[in-house]
């Protein structure tokens, strides 16, 4: 496996609590990851320590390693900026800036010192080309971000994430809040981003990570299950407890 991601034993605590427990896991690069399991498994404080969101929380505590492209995100080193540069995110509830579409999308790079008009203006165009929004807001760029549908909201804030060029998109079930046609439209979306980008994906929807992923990550209580091809983990999975869970007799 061509792993862009590597977590070693890693163990994290919110205060006393042992949310994370021993967690090793490689990522492939390229690939959708799914994480699945029932609610308080630790699914999205996993995907946080991927770009030290978890730093935001006091009293969080790590052990262990997570490195990304051979480097340890959590050594004294890295700089969480551009750490969150090449590993973007996009949030369950859509949250563009208060501002104009084109001004939401040049925001990240403008932040990294792009000033030139004409290469911002061929960041925005291909950030919403790449998140298959471009047809919709071209004529409408100078708009608020705000009068754009929940769904439309959505694909800006993964435009957003792309304009700075990450590696890895992670995405905390962004299609929770959506309907049907939008979440297809993202779904499609995220399949056609996988040949550029390494996706990691928190859902709540087992059918979503069966139809959309490659691999699937099943926890329970803080630990990883079982890890495999998405298709070996749903229809012939090797722990009876990702049996129960994927054939819905718990969760
Ligand atoms: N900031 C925090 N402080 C203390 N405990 C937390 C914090 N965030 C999460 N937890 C606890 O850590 C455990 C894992 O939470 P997490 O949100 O990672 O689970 P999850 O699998 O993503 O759940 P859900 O599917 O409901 O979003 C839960 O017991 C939760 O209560």
């Amino acid at each position: 496996m061509n792993a862009l991601i590597h977590i070693d034993k890693l163990n994290l605590y919110y205060g006393h609590f042992h949310a994370l427990k021993n967690i090793s896991l490689d990522i492939p690069k390229k690939t959708i990851t799914a994480f699945i399991g029932p609610s308080g498994c630790g699914k999205s404080t996993l995907l946080r320590t991927l770009n030290r969101m978890n730093d935001m929380i006091p009293s969080t505590r790590i052990e262990g390693t997570v490195n990304i492209g051979g480097t340890n995100i959590y050594s004294d080193e890295v700089s969480v900026e551009d750490l969150r540069k090449r590993v973007g995110m996009v949030f369950q509830q859509a949250n563009p800036f208060p501002k104009t579409i084109y001004d939401n999308v040049a925001y990240g790079p403008r932040l990294h010192g792009i000033t030139n008009k004409a290469e911002l203006d061929k960041i925005v165009e291909k950030s919403l080309r790449q998140a298959a929004l471009w047809d919709e807001v071209k004529d409408v760029l100078k708009k608020s971000a705000m009068g754009l549908s929940g769904g439309q909201q959505q694909r800006l804030c993964i435009a957003r994430a792309l304009a700075v060029q990450p590696d890895i998109l992670l995405m905390d079930e962004s299609t929770s809040a959506l309907d049907p046609i939008s979440t297809l439209k993202i779904e499609e979306l995220v399949q056609e981003l996988k040949d550029q980008y390494t996706i990691v994906m928190v859902t709540h929807n087992m059918h979503q990570a069966a139809r959309i992923s490659d691999r699937t990550v099943f926890f329970l209580n803080g630990e990883v299950v079982e890890a495999d091809d998405t298709k070996t983990l749903f229809s012939n999975p090797s722990d009876s407890r990702t049996e129960d869970y994927v054939s819905g007799r718990f969760g």
